[in-house]
């Protein structure tokens, strides 16, 4: 609720008046009361925003770097995220980081990573395209119950493509000429590393301009205005808005989403310290539909708003009906099927739905046997 005034920064008249005009700034309101969003940049932009969306579908992106061959369930949010804007009648582009993805991106981590080889990062980005792909595929076959024709699909692009042609020394005297070292020092990535024993190196303290740079292509490209991320990746994001609004005349927003942590305040995503991935031969589809079976009942309320396409109304049934039979784990349920069909498609969920019934049906039958041979049948 912070965040839905926050965004819209107008009144409450206003904001229905708008809300009844446009389909797009719909699902705004909705991302905004399901907690979607934890900051946005600038952080006045809200009528303008607002206004924008009720103008037109617009254009946004997000970026998935090649440091693993696997997404995993902490890059579900950004991806969900998307498609809900892609659900709202926009144009979405993910994008495969196969040229950042030899900076390594400093955010939110205590020391620089190690370089990859070229084959590692080429696999890495053939796997995330696949997630990608996969997971879109399965929204509009199995999660989205309307016209097909109805979602735009989302465009996958590598920015190693617009990199290729550019000349070094024209990108450092064209684009870094818009990069202050003062600004570039006092992001977070960055100070939480250069005075530590081991600092940082130049490349991934020059990470940010190539992120910034992405942002002006897509704009240039694609007219693309919207970029969302993660919760760490303010820096990154207010980094680019600078970049463009010194070469261009556009007003382009950022949005980041929440930290998810678990009660412990350990990241979510994880299982035994363990990342839980997409990739089925990293993490089996059980394993995956296990990890949310198991989710506490003080967050799955939460889990539900963040990870699911439930409406706002539907999620408050689920917990509702919870109450009286929290036995059941019946939101548990509606959070594991929905996601496991997210990554995995139908077909499995069917395959543990009948194992879950059969294990049922034997345990009950095994109690039945018990009970009749200690004669309390
Ligand atoms: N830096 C982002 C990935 C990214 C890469 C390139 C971009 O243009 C945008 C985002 C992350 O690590 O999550």
């Amino acid at each position: 609720m912070k965040l839905l005034k926050q965004i819209l920064c107008v009144s409450k008249t206003t904001w229905l008046q708008s809300y009844k005009r446009s389909y797009a700034s719909r699902n705004i309101l909705k991302l905004s009361e399901r907690g979607m969003y934890q900051d946005m940049f600038p952080n006045t932009a809200g009528s303008e925003i607002l206004d924008l969306l009720n103008k037109a579908p617009q254009c946004v992106y997000a970026g998935f770097d090649p440091t693993a061959n696997s997404l995993h369930v902490g890059n579900l949010l950004v991806i969900i995220n998307l498609l809900h804007w892609q659900r709202g009648g926009h144009d979405v582009i993910a994008l495969l980081g196969g040229a950042t993805g030899y900076i390594g991106d400093p955010s939110g981590r205590s020391t620089d990573r190690i370089a990859l080889h070229s084959e590692v990062i080429q696999d890495n980005v053939n796997c995330i395209k696949n997630n990608l792909e996969t997971v879109f595929e399965n929204h509009k076959k199995y999660i989205w119950r309307k016209d097909e024709s109805k979602l735009k699909p989302i465009k996958v692009v590598n920015n190693e493509s617009w990199y290729r042609g550019i000349d070094s020394i024209q990108f450092v005297s064209d684009i870094g000429r818009n990069f202050r070292m003062g600004t570039m020092l006092l992001k977070q990535s960055v100070q939480s590393r250069i005075n530590s024993e081991i600092g940082m190196s130049f490349t991934e303290f020059a990470y940010q301009i190539f992120q910034s740079y992405d942002w002006l292509h897509l704009l240039k490209e694609y007219n693309c205005r919207f970029q969302i991320g993660g919760s760490d990746q303010m820096g990154n994001i207010s980094a680019g808005h600078e970049l463009i609004s010194r070469t261009t005349k556009k007003s382009v927003y950022g949005l980041t989403l929440p930290l998810v942590t678990t009660e412990e305040g350990d990241k979510f995503g994880k299982s035994a310290g363990n990342a839980v991935w997409l990739d089925a031969k990293k993490t089996s589809p059980y394993g995956l539909y296990q990890f949310f079976i198991r989710t506490k009942d003080s967050e799955v309320e939460n889990l539900l708003k963040l990870f699911t396409f439930y409406s706002v109304g539907e999620i408050q049934d689920i917990m509702f009906k919870h109450k009286q039979h929290p036995e059941q784990r019946y939101p548990q349920t509606c959070l594991a099927d929905q996601l496991t069909t997210l990554v995995h498609g139908i077909k499995c969920l069917n395959i543990f739905r009948r194992g879950i019934r059969a294990s049922n049906e034997s345990n009950r039958s095994d109690i039945q046997q018990r009970r009749e041979v200690s004669g309390h049948a």
